[in-house]
């Protein structure tokens, strides 16, 4: 990696963000071999950067012990006292757009696919990543995990921190990978986390009310606006064009040189799916692109999942790879958690693990159901997470009722709040169809198998691969809804 003296910082500092003050005390010329704000990754040679609501000045104290000699900042601390400072008006940005100087600019060297949306990204991710991965090895950035063509590892973010964000942009450079599509949050655009990135095609999936709380948007607004800025940095918009904002959303795609886009219903498009049908657990469907018809299949059930298959296509088609590499991609993708179907050996009871947790997911997911499980008996587990997104209780509450026949309301990160509390207030909204509350996740899926009819189809929703539950402030490990699938159904086998 190549080091650059303080003097080029404070230059891209000046460049993209206002720089209020600056006192580099003679050390102009010293490179800068670490770039970070946590004080405790400080080594000598060290930029650091405070940021951050919950900053504090010890922070800083903390950096200069540990031999950080410059920091940057919105404000002068006295613990900052006999070291340079870059003082800015807008650090968010200017943090950004100084870890793509420190890394190297890696992404110049890398295709960058974005993907946003309020529902579909990880699969489109994944989908797209499979594709790729039919010709040439391909990194990726997405809430389940990150892999940068050596090292898988859990993701703590949709999208990561600017800083953290150009170094595995820059390790997936080392590590010989030419392709990265990453999954773009609302907040990562909000907040200059991906602020200087190129990315080759943008895609946008959908948007429905989701996000909105005193940590995330105020308003609708504010978070469809967020999305829409990706555009102002692509090369290739993707578009779809069913569901809401299609209009505002091909507007905003002008910003790009080129937009295409998908649909399930506007036979106008540029990539339109039609003649959906199921076989067996795949689902297979036409797709009309460039004046030709081709049919694909879907390892994954989901008719939702139809759009998503469409959008990594017109990705794929874009960045020109060929139909084999896209059948092929798309007939074997998978992805964690999400639409994992498990059979009982008697054929009665299937169990589906899927990570549907907001109104768009859980209108999508059990319509899906009803049409393509007719004749068996739905029953829902789920239940809502306790201090945040309360929205969901009466949205989830409402869509289970509309089409699930049976529902078990269970617990779903409750933090503080009692798990019964908030099942009760699900269960307001639940007029029509029976539903009872079992506390613990583990008995609620057991009740589920054991007392559910002749043919039913058991979807546990919400948590798909996650192996934690918030339970008062803590994390603590959890059986996965997979393992609790799996494990029930063991059992059911045995029995029967
Ligand atoms: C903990 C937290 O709430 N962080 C939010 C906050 O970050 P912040 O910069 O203000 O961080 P902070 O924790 O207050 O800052 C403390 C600072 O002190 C430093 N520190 C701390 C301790 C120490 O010993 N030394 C030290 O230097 C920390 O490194 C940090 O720089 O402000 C940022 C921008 O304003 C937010 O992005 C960020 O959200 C966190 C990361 C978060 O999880 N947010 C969620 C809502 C989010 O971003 N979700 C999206 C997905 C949403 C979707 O699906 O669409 C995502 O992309 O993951
Ligand atoms: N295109 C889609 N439209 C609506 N719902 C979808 C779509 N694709 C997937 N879903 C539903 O949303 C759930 C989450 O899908 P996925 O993880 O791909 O989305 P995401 O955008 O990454 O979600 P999150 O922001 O919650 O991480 C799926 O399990 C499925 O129920």
């Amino acid at each position: 990696m190549n080091f650059y003296p303080l003097k080029k910082y404070l230059e891209v500092a000046g460049e993209y963000g206002t720089v209020t003050k600056s006192a580099l005390l003679g050390k102009e010329e010293q490179e800068v071999t670490g770039l970070t704000y946590n004080s405790k990754e400080v080594a000598p040679g060290t930029l650091f950067i405070c940021k951050g609501a919950n900053f504090k000045e010890a922070y800083l104290q903390e950096a200069k012990e540990r031999g950080a000699f410059c920091y940057i900042s919105e404000k002068e601390y006295q613990a900052g006292a006999g070291m340079s400072c870059i003082i800015v008006s807008d650090i968010r940005q200017v943090m950004a757009r100084q870890a793509i100087l420190f890394y190297n600019e890696p992404a110049k060297d890398l295709k960058v696919i974005g993907i946003g949306g309020t529902k579909g990204k990880t699969t489109t991710a994944f989908y797209l990543k499979n594709i790729i991965e039919q010709k040439a090895p391909c990194g990726i950035l997405s809430s389940i995990c990150t892999y940068d063509g050596k090292t898988e590892a859990v993701a703590h973010n949709t999208t990561p921190e600017s800083v953290e964000l150009q170094k595995y942009l820059y390790q997936t450079v080392q590590n010989g990978v030419k392709y990265m599509v990453m999954e773009v949050s609302s907040q990562a655009l909000k907040y200059h986390r991906v602020e200087g990135l190129d990315f080759d095609i943008g895609v946008f999936l959908n948007i429905s009310e989701d996000h909105i709380s005193p940590i995330e948007h105020p308003d609708f607004e504010d978070y469809f606006q967020s999305k829409m800025l990706m555009f102002k940095q692509t090369q290739t918009a993707i578009v779809n064009l069913d569901g809401g904002e299609r209009v505002r959303a091909l507007e905003a795609a002008k910003n790009a040189s080129q937009t295409i886009t998908f649909s399930l219903e506007d036979k106008t498009a540029d990539y339109y799916g039609k003649d959906i049908e199921k076989v067996g657990e795949h689902s297979r469907f036409k797709a009309v692109a460039k004046g030709a018809e081709k049919t694909y299949e879907l390892a994954m059930p989901g008719l939702f999942n139809i759009e998503n298959a469409l959008a990594a296509m017109a990705a794929a088609n874009a960045l020109g790879f060929s139909e084999e590499e896209i059948y092929t991609g798309l007939k074997t993708a998978r992805v964690k958690g999400r639409m994992e179907i498990f059979h009982g050996k008697d054929g009665n009871k299937i169990g589906i693990v899927d990570y549907a947790h907001n109104k768009l997911s859980f209108e999508k997911l059990f319509s899906s159901l009803k049409k393509e499980y007719p004749g068996y008996r739905i029953i829902a587990v789920f239940g809502t997470p306790g201090g945040k997104a309360f929205g969901r209780r009466k949205d989830l509450g409402e869509a289970a009722d509309r089409y699930a026949d049976e529902i078990i309301l269970t617990a779903d990160e409750p933090g503080i709040e009692q798990v019964r509390d908030i099942c009760e207030e699900i269960g307001k909204y639940i007029k029509h169809k029976p539903f009872q509350i079992v506390e613990e996740r583990s008995q609620a899926v057991e009740i589920a198998f054991s007392s559910s009819p002749e043919k039913a189809v058991i979807a546990v929703v919400g948590k798909g691969h996650e192996a934690s539950m918030k339970i008062g402030h803590e994390y603590v490990d959890y059986p996965s809804d997979l393992e609790l699938v799996a494990k029930v159904l063991k059992a059911y086998d045995e029995r029967n």
